[in-house]
This record gives C-alpha cells, sequence and structure tokens, in this order.
C-alpha cells in the first residue's frame, strides 16, 4: 500500500521543486556530460524531507532495509530508513568494508567502477528498497541489484530522485520496479 503523499514544497509538485532546487553543470566531470546536481535539493530543508517522503510513499509497506549507494545515495537512504523505522544498508566502492565482500564491476555514464556490499549484512529473503540520487546509463544500480541478490537479498525496488531518460537506465532495469520523482 502507497502512503499518503508528501507535504509540498510552495504548492509545487516535487518534481517542480526538484527542477527549481536542482543544479545543471555542463561539461562536469568530463567534456560533453550535463552533470545534474542535487546537492542544493538536499540542502534545502523542506525539499530534502518532501523528496525522502515521496520516495518512502512509493514502497510503503513493501521493505524490510534500506540500501544507500556511495555516496550520495548514503544520504537518501540514511534519511529514509530512520524514517521507517528500518535498518540502512551500505553499498560501497571497492575496499572499503572490512568484512567479506560480493563485488560487482559497471560501466556509467562517466566512468567505470566496481561497488561492493558485505556478505552478512542482513538475513536471507530480506526486501531491499535502493535509493539513489540520479538514475543515468543504470550501469551503477544494475550492478547493485545483482549485489543484493547474491548476498540473499529480493530487490523491493528502486527510488531515484532524478532519470535522466536519454540514457536508458529504466530499459536497462527492465526487471526491477523503478520509481522516479523527476525524469528529463
Ligand atoms: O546510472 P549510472 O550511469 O550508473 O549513473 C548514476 C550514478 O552516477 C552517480 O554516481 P557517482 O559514481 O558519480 O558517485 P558519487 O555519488 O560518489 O558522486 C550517481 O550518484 C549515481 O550513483
Ligand atoms: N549527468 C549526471 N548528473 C548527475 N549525476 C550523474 N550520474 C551519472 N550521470 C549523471
Amino acid at each position: 500500500m502507497k502512503d499518503a503523499p508528501a507535504e509540498p514544497v510552495n504548492n509545487e509538485t516535487i518534481e517542480q521543486t526538484i527542477e527549481r532546487l536542482g543544479a545543471v553543470v555542463p561539461d562536469y566531470p568530463k567534456p560533453g556530460v550535463v552533470f545534474r546536481d542535487l546537492t542544493p535539493v538536499f540542502a534545502g530543508g523542506e525539499a530534502f524531507r518532501a523528496v525522502v517522503d515521496s520516495l518512502l510513499a512509493e514502497y510503503k509497506g513493501r521493505f524490510d532495509y534500506v540500501a544507500g549507494i556511495e555516496a550520495r545515495g548514503f544520504l537518501l537512504a540514511a534519511a529514509a530508513a530512520y524514517a521507517a523505522g528500518k535498518g540502512v544498508l551500505t553499498v560501497r566502492k571497492p575496499g572499503k568494508l572490512p568484512r567479506d565482500t560480493y563485488s560487482e564491476s559497471y560501466s556509467m555514464e562517466y566512468s567505470e567502477n566496481t561497488l561492493e556490499v558485505h556478505q552478512d549484512d542482513f538475513p536471507a529473503g530480506s526486501r531491499i528498497l535502493i535509493l539513489d540520487d540520479v538514475l543515468a546509463t543504470g550501469g551503477t544500480l544494475g550492478a547493485t541489484a545483482r549485489l543484493i541478490e547474491q548476498a540473499g537479498g529480493i530487490v523491493a525496488g528502486f527510488g531515484v530522485v532524478l532519470e535522466l531518460r536519454d540514457l536508458g537506465g529504466r530499459t536497462a532495469l527492465h526487471d526491477y520496479p523503478v520509481h522516479a520523482l523527476a525524469a528529463y
């Protein structure tokens, strides 16, 4: 069951709030990339709350843990897990987790990287909601789904603040529910 909608900011839709506060940075971190910087959304107190509440409302009652992807996904996952009274899991860049891990490499819009999870951070069969700020090619979320499944979890779904449609991430993640608060 979905929760009630989040409190609007300035009588806007959540998409309008994200559009108003998000910054557009051409040629960062590489020439040709149009970087969508959501840090002003996170810094706007009411906007951050509305974003987290909106992501949670979509998946209410359908997850046991919230996983955040390093680094920007951590902000969303920690706030959402706290608000929902659930545990938070960290999906980390390589070499940061101290115990036995699963590891997955992937390509994304402007780099290649590896993500890791601990092998035993949650019981097998747990339903995991995965949060991140941006969905672009889907490389990052796809690798995260593979990690959660290797560790015995069930992907409850993905929640992102912003989807960049032209980069095809939703198609790449076709087996999973994807909820984006805004899309360009
Ligand atoms: O859909 P994709 O093409 O995979 O791109 C989306 C990812 O790109 C950014 O991560 P980045 O690796 O730049 O991490 P950061 O949060 O550490 O800056 C963003 O936070 C997403 O995780
Ligand atoms: N264009 C973009 N802006 C912000 N984050 C991203 N992650 C991948 N592509 C991105």
